[in-house]
């Protein structure tokens, strides 16, 4: 059984309960996990509360705190290939992809481990004589960390470096359907040294554990990465001792095609944006913005390719898409696709599951291009987190701009076209974190990630992802100390 990591010990639930970890391609049991609940997440943020207001951590030289991140990555380059199979055994995405993963992860701690020493703070140039003023960032304290399934170590590896770095302590929880690569970065961070209490996992589900260390009057930080209606609630939660919070939630992310781009590129990015681990993305771009005049060659060329796209087991070369993380979430998309065509939407190809014999026990879709949508239909406004792309068409730009930001998202989207004046005048007018011109789903750790409206608040990567893990504190100092003589 797979333990939970506090104070530094690998222990069971206190309720001594168990989960079981399902493979999504076969329904396989391919591990069984601690399940703690709130009294084990108390138990976890009593310790990671001891670690941060009488451990060393915090006070430790930056350079040090640097080093130990630094170390972690190496550990993860060492054990890459381990970490991608059990991330794949988990998800069902590829293990090509996972490799990927693994490869971003490791980046993200180095990219941390080199900026933890090079803040020196600034001095201010102070308007009261005989005074100087200075500004210097510390740590924000403990901080709770909840991650979702379908990027469970990058979207954990986002929270933990920059954590570190900063000199915070952390309780994390991942999903409790994919908590395996967690454990595994666990028993790394244990391995590179990182003193007790200052990294703990609790293993559970959301309206327990998650729920507790949102609510906790204990925790200084709450960093969650998830869906909108767990974020609205975790902010409430939060609201008890006011407490730091960054929120990463969903998108309903659009693609421009614009009919002067070129036309290979943007058919292929197209369905890069939103066929990767099934689409289950949070920037998949699941929403086409096609220009009139080329949407039937484009829809077209599109259908035709999506027909070669090859389901199978995530540990097969040959596979391109794997299935859907759960019976539950198939389910959800099932009816998703279904509400599209009873709101008028045509199913160009897909929209179905498969009936290939093999694909039988894993949660598979196909994946699906509805044309015919238009902006009021709930499959172009709500994230449905699967293989399924929506086709829209405009006129003019202002249409196309119009279109792209009718959402109650904004976390990214795309431009494809060859005219670089005319994808400046989009981008500067799309509400989005990150727009991308003629390309998709690009992040790395120099630049900062996250949501316009409601995709989220914060930004994670970059340099604002490390301060979102540190306070700012003024120092003031009278170098003429006298009576004011006020009173
Ligand atoms: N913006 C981003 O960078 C980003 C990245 C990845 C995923 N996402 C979003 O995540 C969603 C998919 O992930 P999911 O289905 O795991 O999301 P989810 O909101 O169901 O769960 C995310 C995490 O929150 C926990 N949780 C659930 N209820 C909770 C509660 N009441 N209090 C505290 N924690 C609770 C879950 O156990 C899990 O660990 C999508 O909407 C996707 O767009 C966003
Ligand atoms: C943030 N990202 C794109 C890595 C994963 C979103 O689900």
């Amino acid at each position: 059984m797979k333990k939970m990591f506090m104070n530094g010990e690998w222990v069971a639930a206190c309720s001594g309960e168990t989960r079981e970890i399902i493979n999504p391609y076969n329904q396989e049991v391919i591990a069984t996990v601690a399940e703690g609940n709130e009294k084990d997440a108390t138990l976890a943020i009593a310790a990671a509360r001891e670690a941060f207001d009488h451990g060393e951590w915090s006070h430790w030289p930056a350079r040090d705190r640097g080093k130990k991140v630094h170390d972690i990555a190496t550990l993860i380059e060492r054990d890459r290939e381990e970490l991608a199979e059990l991330e794949s055994l988990d998800t069902g995405k590829t293990v090509e992809e996972s490799r990927v993963d693994m490869d971003d992860i490791a980046g993200v701690f180095h990219y941390f481990a080199e900026m933890a020493d090079k803040d020196g703070g600034e001095i201010i140039a102070s308007p009261i004589p005989n005074a100087t003023s200075r500004v210097v960032h510390e740590p924000v304290g403990v901080c709770g960390q909840i991650t979702p399934w379908n990027y469970p170590l990058l979207q954990a590896s986002w929270k933990l470096a920059p954590a570190l770095a900063a000199g915070n302590t952390l309780v994390m929880k991942p999903s409790e359907i994919t908590p395996l690569t967690s454990v595994k970065v666990f028993e790394l961070m244990e391995e590179a040294g990182v003193p007790a209490g200052v990294v703990n996992l609790v293993l559970g589900s959301g309206n327990s554990v998650g729920a507790k260390l949102s609510a906790s009057d204990d925790v200084d930080l709450i960093s969650f990465t998830g869906g909108i209606e767990t974020g609205k609630r975790i902010m409430q939660a939060a609201s008890s001792n006011v407490k730091n919070l960054a929120l990463e939630l969903g998108g309903k992310n659009p693609n421009i095609i614009f009919a002067d781009a070129d036309f290979d590129t943007a058919v292929d990015q197209a369905m890069n944006a939103v066929f990767f681990h099934a689409g289950q993305i949070c920037s998949a771009g699941t929403r086409l913005i096609v220009e009139e005049s080329m949407h039937d060659d484009f829809v077209r060329e599109l259908v035709k390719r999506v027909k070669n796209i090859k389901l199978g087991s995530g540990f097969d070369e040959a596979t391109q898409m794997g299935p859907l993380i759960s019976k539950e979430h198939l389910a959800k998309v099932v009816d998703y696709v279904e509400n599209g065509k009873k709101e008028g939407a045509t199913v160009a190809v897909g929209g179905e599951k498969p009936d290939d014999p093999e694909l039988q026990h894993g949660f598979f879709y196909l994946p699906t291009v509805l044309t015919n949508c238009t902006t009021d239909m709930s499959v172009v406004q709500d994230e449905g987190f699967g293989p399924v792309i929506t086709v829209e068409t405009f006129a003019t730009e202002e249409e196309a701009i119009h279109l792209a930001n009718d959402s109650i998202y904004g976390l990214a989207g795309g431009v494809f076209t060859n005219d670089i004046a005319k994808a400046q005048r989009c981008v500067v007018k799309m509400r989005m974190g990150t727009v991308w011109i003629n390309d998709v789903n690009l992040y790395f750790p120099q630049a900062p990630w996250g949501g316009f409206k409601q995709s989220g608040i914060g930004r994670e990567l970059g340099k604002t992802g490390l301060e979102e893990y540190q306070e700012t504190k003024h120092i003031f100092r009278n170098l003429k100390p006298e009576p004011a003589n006020w009173f």
